[in-house]
């Protein structure tokens, strides 16, 4: 079970700051699209390098023209790029087959998937790498989450890895980790605390112990 901190709502040196007061702890560092969509690919090259030794998921959130964009993700150093589970079989194809041919890794993301458990076992059949179940910023604000959807997910995929995002912290840690995703995704659950470091350590001590429980 591994740990991947997103980064959504800083710019590259604000990450920079983030990633080194928890960067012992994480598995995963995830460019969160905001930060894509504000500073470009650069963000992903600049924290590789500044970082050669994390895994770095570039969050692109794919919707078309798959194989390009995977492509230009893989050359700026991300080792996992993501695309929405609701684009096109043919753009998830694409997507695969160039991760393939870079050496890199699909992550594709559930969120706003209505037919949670047919989509899974789709993707699952296509070559994804992880899929990931995810309530977005505007359904957190609603009091959702995907606890459910996780266990969804596990029942019908046979071959990626699993994954869940979305408003994960301390408190709700043990929920998801009773599920055993292969990666939990973990953003203001961190960021938003004084003690980064500190909560980091108690995020992955838990995780730790569940492995070897
Ligand atoms: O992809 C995202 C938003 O679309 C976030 O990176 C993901 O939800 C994790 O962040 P948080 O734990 O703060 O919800």
């Amino acid at each position: 079970m591994k740990l991947q901190l997103a980064l959504d709502l800083v710019d590259i040196p604000q990450a920079i700051e983030i990633i080194k007061e928890v960067e012992e702890y994480i598995d995963i560092i995830e460019l969160g699209t905001p930060v894509i969509n504000k500073e470009g690919l650069k963000a992903v090259s600049e924290i590789k390098a500044a970082f050669p030794n994390l895994e770095v998921l570039a969050d692109m959130k794919i919707m078309d023209a798959a194989a390009y964009e995977v492509s230009n993700a893989s050359a700026a150093g991300a080792d996992i790029i993501t695309i929405l589970a609701q684009a096109e079989d043919s753009s998830i194809k694409g997507a695969v087959e160039e991760a393939k041919k870079q050496g890199k890794k699909i992550l594709v993301d559930m969120i706003a998937v209505k037919d949670i458990k047919t989509r899974a076992a789709e993707l699952d059949l296509l070559g994804a790498d992880y899929i990931c179940v995810h309530t977005g910023y505007d359904l957190q604000a609603e009091g959702k989450d995907s606890f459910e959807d996780l266990r969804t997910i596990k029942s019908v995929v046979k071959n990626a890895r699993t994954a869940i995002a979305g408003g994960i912290k301390l408190e709700t840690l043990p929920e998801v980790i009773k599920a055993r995703p292969d990666l939990i995704i973990v953003g203001g659950g961190i960021t938003s605390k004084e003690d980064k470091n500190a909560e980091a350590a108690k995020i992955q001590k838990l995780i730790k112990e569940s492995v070897t429980a």
